[in-house]
């Protein structure tokens, strides 16, 4: 029997939504746009990575044509390859929001077509009523933030007075989501996990996806610094997902990096956590050594987003990239004859946009194995199919969403 193993490089979008406009991101392509800095010599970064985009592995699985098919634009700079491997096609979202969990959920199969709670804009973010309750529930002497804002901007601005007064920082985004940002050792990590799930409860009510929790070390501005110690706490899926399908069937499904948090641990018998995309490749390669016939490693690599396209870093995400090609022939040497992996995004996080946020965008299919033949599967109109065909590979019965393109 086969075995699947399905790749999310987070936020690795090829632009061409055909309801990006809605949004506000007409025009926004991840590859696209770190494709032509990367041509004009604007992502240069000395140590890092020079020169126009080189992803060798992912454009001999299609990725330049991928790109065209998605967006109608070639990716600047790229080199053709000689012959293609694989499947290839790209998928536009049905889901509403453009957030990590509607992406994941669409991939396994549930696309979310509930709209779900967000934050204003202007004013305060969170409403006066949910605050008192927050800070007399968890003895809080008040909080910090309450806007919109870029996680790593706003510990630099509030960091000191966190610590001073030991009110946690709290921002969101254009996602459905509570963040608090608070010190791991002066707030106290654990005591940051249990605020964070005590908001998860109080927020049920007005729909947030996602709680998240992200704790920093540092004394001082420009010495702050994000800890692999992040989490979420995501309602559940609306629906059984693929992964509660291949549970319900017997299989184990090997969720690797924050798979698990996104799915508010259903269908994630197995967790495997590792912070940046190296351990998290490290990981899947192992998880893909003991993975029995018929079980699914899942695996999210969230540097990608999180390190790279929040930040609207253009280099950094182009060497993540190329690296990330490196490890690929690693990944094939692990694959007996039956198994499928398919390399797939969630939505697109452009780093030169505007803002600091997601943005809408078709996200690439690229399915290989030693028994794949290579074929364009054209764009398919949900990430759904994606979650079909790994049913389908695995010998499970067709869902109610999606189509296998098997
Ligand atoms: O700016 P940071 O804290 O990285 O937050 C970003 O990460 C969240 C989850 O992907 C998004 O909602 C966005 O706000
Ligand atoms: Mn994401
Ligand atoms: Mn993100």
């Amino acid at each position: 029997m086969a075995r699947a193993f399905l790749f999310v490089l987070d936020s690795f979008g090829v632009g061409g939504a055909p309801d990006a406009a809605s949004y506000g991101d007409e025009g926004a392509d991840t590859l696209g746009h770190i494709a032509e800095f990367c041509a004009a010599g604007a992502a240069d970064r000395a140590g890092l990575r020079a020169g126009p985009l080189q992803l060798p592995n992912m454009s001999a699985l299609g990725l330049i044509e991928i790109a065209r098919m998605a967006s109608g634009n070639l990716p600047a700079g790229m080199e053709m390859p000689e012959r293609l491997f694989g499947l290839h096609g790209a998928a536009s979202e049905i889901s509403r929001g453009k957030d990590t969990p509607s992406g994941h959920w669409e991939i396994a199969g549930v696309p979310v077509r509930f709209d779900w709670g967000y934050f204003p804009t202007e004013g305060d973010a969170f409403p006066e009523a949910l605050v008192e309750e927050l800070c007399a529930r968890a003895d809080l002497p008040g909080i910090l933030g309450n806007c919109h804002a870029s996680g790593t901007e706003i510990i630099e601005r509030f960091g000191e007075d966190h610590i001073r007064s030991g009110k946690p920082i709290c921002y969101t985004s254009s996602d459905s989501v509570f963040q608090v940002a608070a010190h791991e050792t002066h707030f106290g990590l654990d005591r940051l996990y249990a605020l964070c799930a005590l908001l998860r409860d109080l927020l049920d009510p007005l729909n947030i996806g996602r709680v998240i929790a992200r704790p920093f070390t540092g004394e001082k501005p420009g010495r702050f610094q994000r800890t692999g110690n992040r989490k979420d706490y995501s309602v559940p899926p609306p629906e059984p997902t693929l992964l509660d399908r291949l549970v319900t069937a017997g299989r184990t499904v090997h969720a690797v990096g924050k798979i698990g948090d996104i799915f508010a641990h259903q269908g994630t018998p197995r967790e495997i956590k590792a912070s940046g995309n190296e351990a998290l490749m490290a990981a899947a390669l192992r998880a893909m050594e003991e993975a029995q016939d018929g079980d699914l490693v899942f695996t999210n690599f969230v540097d990608f987003d999180m390190v790279y396209g929040h930040r609207r870093d253009v280099p950094g995400y182009a060497a993540a990239l190329e690296q990330f090609d490196l490890w690929l022939p690693d990944v094939y040497r692990k694959l007996g004859p039956e198994d499928m992996v398919i390399l797939t995004a969630d939505h697109g996080c452009d780093p030169t946009w505007r803002g600091t946020d997601h943005t809408r965008e078709r996200v690439p299919i690229m399915a290989f194995g030693p028994s794949i033949r290579s074929r364009n599967i054209g764009i398919r109109s949900t990430y759904a199919d994606i979650g079909e065909t790994v049913a389908a590979h695995l010998g499970l019965a067709p869902g109610p969403h999606g189509r296998s393109f098997l």
